[in-house]
Order: structure tokens, then C-alpha cells, then sequence
């Protein structure tokens, strides 16, 4: 049974996937609330508010994944989760709307004074001279950042007849024809906007955009909005340019810390604010938390997740496609983990024929879990496979090669250490399932599944038959069985399969054999 702790306030109705589930068990409260031994939690919601911090998330051992029941997921150390293989997911579109029309009322309302007046009006005073407006109609909107929430704000500010002027790095002109805006550089948006609102994500780019020195670009008198996340508009740096003149006035619904107590800012009767709303709409909360309870059932159902942040995002079809290579890499990487038990610093993927089609590096990914399974503590899996080998030192190369061995397709994998190397290759077959093909250069083929033993040993006489004797005395039944050499009196292999595993007393009596060379044991 899962464990599932939705902090913040995440709408129940949205969490029915989870809630009418039988393999989840769903507690609705904050992290202190001590609903739930945050060591089992299995899954953490969250919105805004609950910071998933590094610590956070190692005092929740069981952690698998964390749900972002909204867009932005800068309250969570995304880093910190990839490290420790935790996926996290997000609701990317649920809520654009909502925060597009907030956007769009927040500019209404900061043109018209509508907050200003409205106080007024509810204090007894009837003042229609002091809040003389703007039309919204011929203006000239600069929006910073055109994804989701963006381009719906540029659709109803081309119905209200305004023009719209945008900057986003990663626009296509194409793009900006379709939605009838202009594509214009940074400084272009700054020197004509009349009114600037910014809608991208915050990050190490996007932190301070709009400062001392780029404000002092914008035309006197320009009105800025910031309905996507605090610090993108620095604080200090509006404050000073409203105290000036230069900025007539601001629309605000984020801050850089939420709430902003006692804060300059709010000191403006320019300056009007709502406490992060912009997702807080039945629809947009009944909408972010069903996307995230579908994600998080999904990926406990592990089928592919669409809205990860830290794993690629893959369609039911292409899923279908990889999903047979993606668990032939995993076995290739715990066999020859196994069979060469020795120091690597170097693994390399080579990928032909359909298997070359597909995302490769999502199979890398895949055969560095299964090679690290049972060499390290932590665990690993596609999340943070590339991080946990670059921090072992282990080299991970991809190749791609038009040469598949006479079959459809093979996934290679080759770790290299002191001066050694240790060669697996396999393949998969429609409609059979997968083989290995070649182990450590000997062709074999034999079915990568259950309890396996690798016995290298000298090509001689007898060596089979006190192997299976050893095996008979102690009541084990051989399942399969597949030998390879590649000459006469030279070296040699066996993989045997085992309906369970061998006991380590019954594969020392076989190591002691005469002409063993080694022997591994292999559960796959
Ligand atoms: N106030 C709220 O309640 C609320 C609700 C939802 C989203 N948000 C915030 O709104 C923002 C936008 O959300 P979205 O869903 O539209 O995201 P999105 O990813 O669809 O769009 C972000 C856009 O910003 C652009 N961008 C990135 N870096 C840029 C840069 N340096 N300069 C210019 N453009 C840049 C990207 O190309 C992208 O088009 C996010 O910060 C999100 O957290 C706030
Ligand atoms: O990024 C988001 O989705 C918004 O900022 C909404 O945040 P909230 O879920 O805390 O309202």
C-alpha cells in the first residue's frame, strides 16, 4: 500500500485516482501535522507553500515522488530529488487559464484603480476625480516569457485591441504569426511597452530581469505586472523607480517571500497586490490536482509519466516501443555487473538496428540501474543513474553502429577497469522476448530471467558432468542450460537457470572444482 501525504491545500475532489484506489492510502494535511511517519510517505503533493528541501527530503526514506499540484517547481530541490532518484512531476497546463485571466484582471484593475476605489467607495467617500484611468485599448503590451500562461494573456489583450510586443528567447517566428504578436528583442519590449508583464519561470536567468538598469530602459510611466513568481521583478529596484516617478504603477500577485509582511512595496497606493492567486480557481485546483493524482498512480502502476521534471517525457506508444530494450538494458547492465566483479571506469552503449531508433539515452539510463542494483547503497534509477556514475567516476559513453550481428536490433554493453574489459551483448526479438547473444566474447544466447549462474572454466572433458553432479547430489534442478567457447581445450562457459538460487555453500563445492575458473551467481 502506498503512502501518499498531499501537504498544502490540494483539492480532494481532484485526488479521486488516488483516493479510489486500493494500493493507495491517502493522508490530507501539512508535513508537521503528524498524519503519517514521514519515513514510510511513498508520495508527497504539494503546492506553493511546502518547501521540498534537501533535508525535507532526507528525513522521508520511503520518498519516490513528489507531486507539483501547479506549474512552478521552484519550492522544490529539484537537484537534491534527482540525487536521491526521486521523480518529480508537475500539473504544467491545469491552471493557465485561470492564471492568464488573473493577469488580465490584475491589469483592469491597475489601469482603472479599481482597488483604490473600491476602498474608497466601502470608506464613505465619493472621489470619481482622483481615479481617472487608461483604456486598455491601443496600448502596448511587452510580455516577457510567451509559454502556457503567456500566450493566453496575448490572446485577450489582442481582443481588447491592444498591440502586443513580446520577448521570449525560445519563440519561433512562426509561432508569433500565429498568435498575432510581434517578436521583438529584450530591450525592444522595454523601450515600447506600455505595460510589462512577465510570465516565465524563475530561474538563475530570470532572477532580478527586470532591475536598476533594465527598468531604467522602460518608457516614463510604464506599468509592470508580476503574476508569475517573486524576484523576477526586483523588489527593491521597482520601489525605487515608483518613489521616482518613473514607474506609474504594479500589479502583483508573488513575491519574493510569500506572505511579504511588512513589505515597501505595499506602502504604494500605485501598487496593487492579491496574496499568489493567480491559480486559486475551482477549475484550476480541481484540474492541477487530478493531473497530479493521475501522474503519481501512474508511475506507481509504472507506466511512463508525462509531466516529469527530471525524467523524459514519453508518449503510451513510445513507451510501448522502448519498454522491452528499456528492460533488456537493465538485466545487461546487472549481468555484467555480475559476471566482471571487478573496478570499472568506463561503460559503453552501443545501440543498433530498432534499438538505435529509440531514446538511447533513456536505455543508457536504464543499464546504469541495473549495473549499480547490487554495487551500491543507494538506490538508482533513471533519475539519477547519470549522476550516481559521474560521481563514481565512471565513464558513460552511447554509440550508435549500423553493424547489428544478424539481428533486428542490440543493446552492447562493454565496462572497461584496469586494463580489462568485459563485453555483453543482447538482443530482442518480437514476439520471443529478449537473449543474450555474446558474454565476454563467447556466443551464447540464453533468456536474461531468474536465478542464473555463470561458470567460466577450461574447456576439458568431465567439467560439465561434475558440475551437474554437484548440482544433482544437492536435489537442484537444472531449468536451462547453454554453453559456449570459442576454441577447442581453451577457455569456456556455462549459464545455467534455476527455478531459485544456488546456496553460497553449494557454489563453493562447484568453485573448488578442478578447471573452474569462476563463478558468478546472477538473480535477475
Ligand atoms: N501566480 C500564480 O499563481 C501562477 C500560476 C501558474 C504559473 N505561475 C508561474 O507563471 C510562470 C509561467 O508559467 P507557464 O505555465 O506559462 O510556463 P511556460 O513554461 O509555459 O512558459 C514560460 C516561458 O518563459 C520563457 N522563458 C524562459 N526563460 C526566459 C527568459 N530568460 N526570457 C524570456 N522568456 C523566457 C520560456 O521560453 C517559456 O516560453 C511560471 O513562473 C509559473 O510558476 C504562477
Ligand atoms: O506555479 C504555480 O502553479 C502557481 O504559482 C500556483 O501556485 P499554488 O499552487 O501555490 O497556488
Amino acid at each position: 500500500m502506498y503512502q501518499v501525504l498531499a501537504a498544502d491545500s490540494i483539492k480532494e475532489q481532484g485526488l479521486q485516482p488516488l483516493l479510489e484506489w486500493k494500493h493507495a492510502q491517502v493522508y490530507m494535511g501539512g508535513i508537521d501535522s503528524g498524519l503519517v511517519d514521514l519515513e514510510k510517505v511513498d508520495a508527497l503533493l504539494v503546492r506553493s507553500t511546502t518547501k521540498v528541501t534537501a533535508e525535507l527530503l532526507d528525513s522521508m526514506p520511503s520518498l519516490k515522488i513528489v507531486g507539483r499540484a501547479g506549474v512552478g517547481v521552484d519550492n522544490i530541490d529539484i537537484a537534491a530529488a534527482t540525487k536521491r532518484g526521486i521523480v518529480v512531476v508537475n500539473a504544467p497546463d491545469g491552471n493557465t487559464i485561470s492564471t492568464a485571466e488573473h493577469t488580465f484582471a490584475m491589469m483592469s484593475a491597475l489601469m482603472r484603480n479599481i482597488p483604490q476605489a473600491h476602498s474608497t467607495v466601502k470608506n464613505g467617500e465619493w472621489k470619481r476625480n482622483q481615479f481617472i484611468g487608461n483604456e486598455l485599448h491601443s496600448k502596448t503590451l511587452g510580455i516577457i516569457g510567451l509559454g502556457r500562461i503567456g500566450s493566453e494573456l496575448a490572446k485577450r489583450a489582442r481582443a481588447f485591441g491592444m498591440s502586443v510586443k513580446v520577448f521570449d528567447p525560445f519563440l519561433t517566428q512562426e509561432r508569433a504569426e500565429v498568435l498575432g504578436v510581434q517578436l521583438s528583442t529584450f530591450d525592444n519590449v522595454l523601450q515600447e511597452a506600455d505595460i510589462i508583464s512577465v510570465h516565465t519561470p524563475l530561474t538563475k536567468e530570470t532572477k532580478g530581469l527586470l532591475n536598476e538598469k533594465t527598468l531604467s530602459q522602460t518608457k516614463k510611466g510604464v506599468y509592470l505586472l508580476n503574476c508569475a513568481r517573486g524576484g523576477i521583478i526586483d523588489e527593491m529596484a521597482l520601489a525605487h523607480f515608483i518613489e521616482k516617478g518613473h514607474v506609474a504603477g504594479a500589479a502583483l500577485d508573488v513575491f519574493e517571500v510569500e506572505p511579504p509582511g511588512d513589505h515597501p512595496l505595499l506602502k504604494f497606493d500605485s501598487v496593487i497586490v492579491t496574496p499568489h492567486l493567480g491559480a486559486s480557481t475551482k477549475e484550476a485546483q480541481l484540474n492541477v490536482a487530478t493531473q497530479v493524482a493521475r501522474e503519481i498512480r501512474t508511475f506507481f502502476e509504472n507506466k511512463p509519466v508525462a509531466n516529469s521534471i527530471n525524467l523524459p517525457a514519453m508518449s503510451k506508444e513510445i513507451y510501448e516501443k522502448i519498454q522491452p530494450f528499456h528492460q533488456l538494458a537493465k538485466e545487461i547492465g546487472k549481468i555484467v555487473s555480475e559476471c566482471h566483479n571487478k573496478g570499472v571506469n568506463e561503460l559503453t552503449a552501443t545501440y543498433s538496428g530498432t534499438a538505435a531508433e529509440l531514446e538511447t539515452a533513456f536505455l543508457t539510463k536504464a543499464l546504469l540501474a541495473g549495473f549499480f542494483e547490487n554495487r551500491i547503497d543507494v538506490k538508482v534509477n533513471e533519475v539519477n543513474a547519470i549522476h550516481i556514475a559521474k560521481e563514481r567516476g565512471i565513464m558513460v559513453g552511447e554509440k550508435v553502429t549500423g553493424n547489428s550481428f544478424g539481428y533486428a536490433n542490440t543493446v552492447t554493453v562493454t565496462a572497461r577497469g584496469d586494463g580489462e574489459a568485459f563485453t555483453v551483448r543482447g538482443t530482442y526479438i518480437e514476439n520471443y522476448g529478449p537473449r543474450i547473444v555474446s558474454l565476454d566474447g563467447f556466443n551464447i544466447d540464453f533468456h536474461p530471467s531468474g536465478n542464473l549462474l555463470y561458470i567460466q572454466h577450461m574447456d576439458r572433458p568431465g567439467v560439465i558432468g561434475h558440475v551437474g553432479r554437484i548440482l544433482g547430489d544437492h536435489d537442484v534442478n537444472i531449468a536451462t542450460m547453454q554453453v559456449g567457447r570459442k576454441e577447442a581445450g581453451g577457455e569456456a562457459i556455462m549459464v545455467l537457470s534455476f527455478d531459485k538460487p544456488l546456496s553460497p555453500e553449494m557454489i563453493a563445492q562447484l568453485e573448488s572444482l578442478k578447471d573452474i575458473v569462476t563463478i558468478n551467481s546472477i538473480i535477475l
